[in-house]
């Protein structure tokens, strides 16, 4: 759907994007991440086509049949409107521009407020909107032309934990019948909707690929062990254990030495007459992963 090669952003020689490589398929769901100034944004307005590159290629497999590239939708990061429009004016203007017949256009934003929860709120004045509700309606006109890819930039920095399960479980349904690139702080809603990752530090992509590689490349093999009767004098000294952390009396969250032993822990946690009520081993999250290729 989308091949992005060496992507550049130069503002005075400096690169804010540097040489950016992508790839985004059919209905694939690409989180991108970095810290403040990683140029995420610029990043999304060259795809977005709101900036100019200054050197590389962006090609959509999609016919674009003007330079306004109507497949795409696009959130920015703090959508501004006119205050004095209405949520449903708002959302036939961006109809109009978006060409969508003019028979179908009220229905369709009708439909578009009730989809982003802001059904009762149709003819309220945008300049009384709440930061979380403009960031609703943001996402209501980038959907109401059915993009065939969303960029979203930061989709749920502005909302309020339900706002943010509520546009997730929405992200999770669009991607059956879109492909979504969208920037996030929230490593936790990362993964919990996106099928692919790249992170960005000052400008370069560190690292790129689907979730459950970054997964596996970056094992931090931590154990958790519970026990029915107190752990603590047990564990203390073993000198296969490393980075121990006594969480209660009978709980402990370590590292080991080698992956072999698990078995020697098992053996002698038996050994000693331990009842084991629960040992697992800790599957590293997106944000360890990112901890570990970001350096920081
Ligand atoms: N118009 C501009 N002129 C000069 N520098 C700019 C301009 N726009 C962005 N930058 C710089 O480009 C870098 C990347 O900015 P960008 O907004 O893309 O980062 P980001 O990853 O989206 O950050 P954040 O997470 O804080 O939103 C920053 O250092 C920023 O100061």
């Amino acid at each position: 759907m989308l091949t992005v090669k060496q992507l550049t952003k130069r503002y005075n020689q400096h690169p804010v994007v540097d040489r950016l490589d992508l790839k985004i398929g059919t209905n694939q769901c690409v989180a991108l991440l970095g810290p403040n100034g990683a140029g995420k944004t610029t990043t999304l307005q060259m795809l977005s086509g709101l900036l100019a590159p200054s050197e590389g290629e962006i090609t959509f497999s999609e016919q674009a049949d003007g330079p306004d590239r109507p497949f795409i939708g696009y959130l920015p990061q703090q959508p501004s409107f006119f205050p004095w429009m209405s949520a449903m004016e708002l959302l036939q203007f961006v109809g109009r521009l978006t060409h969508i017949p003019s028979r179908d256009l009220k229905k369709k934003c009708e439909e578009m407020l009730h989809y982003v929860g802001l059904k009762n709120h149709a003819n309220r004045r945008i300049g009384g909107f709440s930061g979380g509700m403009k960031q609703r309606l943001g996402l209501a006109q980038a959907l109401l032309h059915d993009p065939k890819l969303l960029i979203l930039d930061e989709p749920v920095s502005a909302l309020d934990p339900s706002g943010r399960q509520d546009v997730l479980k929405m992200m999770l349904e669009l991607k059956q019948r879109m492909a979504i690139l969208f920037s996030t702080h929230v490593l936790h809603d990362a993964e919990q909707v996106c099928d692919e990752v790249v992170m960005m530090k000052l400008g370069r992509v560190q690292w790129s690929g689907a979730l459950t590689d970054l997964q596996r490349s970056y094992p931090t093999e931590k154990y958790v062990l519970s026990t029915e009767e107190g752990l603590k004098n047990w564990i203390i000294g073993k000198d296969y254990v490393k980075e121990l952390q006594i969480l209660s009396p009978t709980t402990a969250e370590f590292k080991l030495n080698y992956p072999a032993d698990r078995n020697r822990l098992l053996t002698d946690a038996i050994d000693s007459g331990l009842m084991i009520r629960h040992f697992e081993e800790k599957r590293p999250s997106l944000e360890d992963a990112y901890m570990e290729v970001m350096g920081s």
